[in-house]
């Protein structure tokens, strides 16, 4: 684990120290967008991309599920990185379900950054989409990621579902800050948290909020106006990891997903919705967290439960 500066490799764990023991998450860098707008450097192109993911991380996972709902599998390929991210942060090592950098057979991740830009200072982080056409990253943030694929190649693929509907963006938006906040990186401020008092903190909003949508969802199906949105599946990535890592390894212990009865038949509509079942690989998941965080899992030992029977009717048809 570590980041790039002036283009030189540090393994350097986050810092919390002068922040209370509290983990803040570094924005992204690469914000660039693919459009067909007339001076648009990014067009939308078959094959011009190449998405890099971890099967692990939430982030990767959003920009996965909308690559499988988008019909992006023929226009965008991928590379998946191993889930154990140590001292060389994450690799193109050998593991059962990762793949080889299929553009350029990179070891490490931090090459393809370097050779975006050499003297790059960046954490080298996942997901990644790539412009093999100018050689260069066109964006590191998931949350952009997923809004391109929304749209950006409907023409290519004759997909026009739409994942963030006009008249739903201040509500989406809305929603999505407060499950970022309190919940998707919620989970992350509780678990890197260094002080009781930090982790007390992110615990505790981390449980308010998922109080407030479990009353939420138990009288709506989705998130915003009904309709599968962008905000579900953004919650979806965190959902789905939470009972297998989040509640053992990030100490989010006050209750599991499981004691949810709406939140948890949500988690399972989705995961049974169209083929996204695909996208969730339990194996990374828990391996990249056990083996990979050694400042809170020393041994790297890797749980093997729990059983969430995530093929059981979800029971979300009456809403
Ligand atoms: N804002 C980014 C966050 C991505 C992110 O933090 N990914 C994690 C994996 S879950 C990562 O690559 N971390 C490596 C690091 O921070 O050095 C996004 O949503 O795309």
């Amino acid at each position: 684990m570590g980041l790039l500066v002036e283009g030189e490799w540090k393994d350097k764990w986050y810092d919390t120290d002068g922040n209370e023991g509290k983990f803040k998450r570094q924005a992204s860098q690469f914000r660039e967008w693919i459009s067909n707008e007339a001076d648009a450097t990014y067009k939308p192109e078959q094959k011009r991309y190449h998405l890099y993911v971890s099967l692990a991380c939430p982030w990767a996972h959003r920009t996965l599920i909308f690559r499988q709902l988008k019909q992006l599998e023929d226009v965008i390929d991928v590379s998946v990185v191993s889930p154990e991210m140590l001292e060389d942060g994450w690799t193109f090592l050998p593991f059962p379900g990762a793949t080889k950098d299929k553009l350029f057979d990179f070891v490490f991740l931090r090459q393809l950054y370097s050779r975006a830009v050499p003297d790059v200072t960046t954490r080298v982080t996942v997901p990644v989409l790539w412009d093999k056409k100018t050689a260069s990253i066109v964006n590191n943030e998931s949350a952009d990621i997923i809004r391109i694929f929304n749209s950006a190649f409907n023409e290519i693929t004759g997909n026009d579902q739409d994942f963030y509907p006009i008249q739903y963006h201040a509500e989406i938006d809305q929603i999505n800050e407060r499950v970022y906040d309190k919940i998707n990186n919620g989970v992350y401020k509780a678990g890197f948290a260094t002080t009781q008092d930090a982790y007390e903190e992110a615990v505790t909003e981390l449980f308010d909020t998922l109080n407030y949508l479990e009353e939420r969802l138990s009288a709506q199906r989705y998130l915003v106006g009904n309709i599968l949105t962008e905000a579900d599946w953004r919650l979806f990535t965190t959902l789905i990891r939470f009972d297998v890592v989040y509640h053992g390894h990030f100490k989010c212990n006050i209750k599991r997903i499981s004691d949810y009865p709406a939140l948890s038949g949500y988690m399972r509509e989705l995961y049974q919705y169209r083929n996204v079942a695909s996208t969730v690989n339990f194996k990374h998941i828990k391996h990249h967290y056990y083996f990979s965080h050694t400042m809170i899992n020393p041994t790297q030992i890797v749980s093997v439960g729990p059983d969430l029977q995530l093929d059981r009717p979800h029971g979300r048809n009456h809403l």
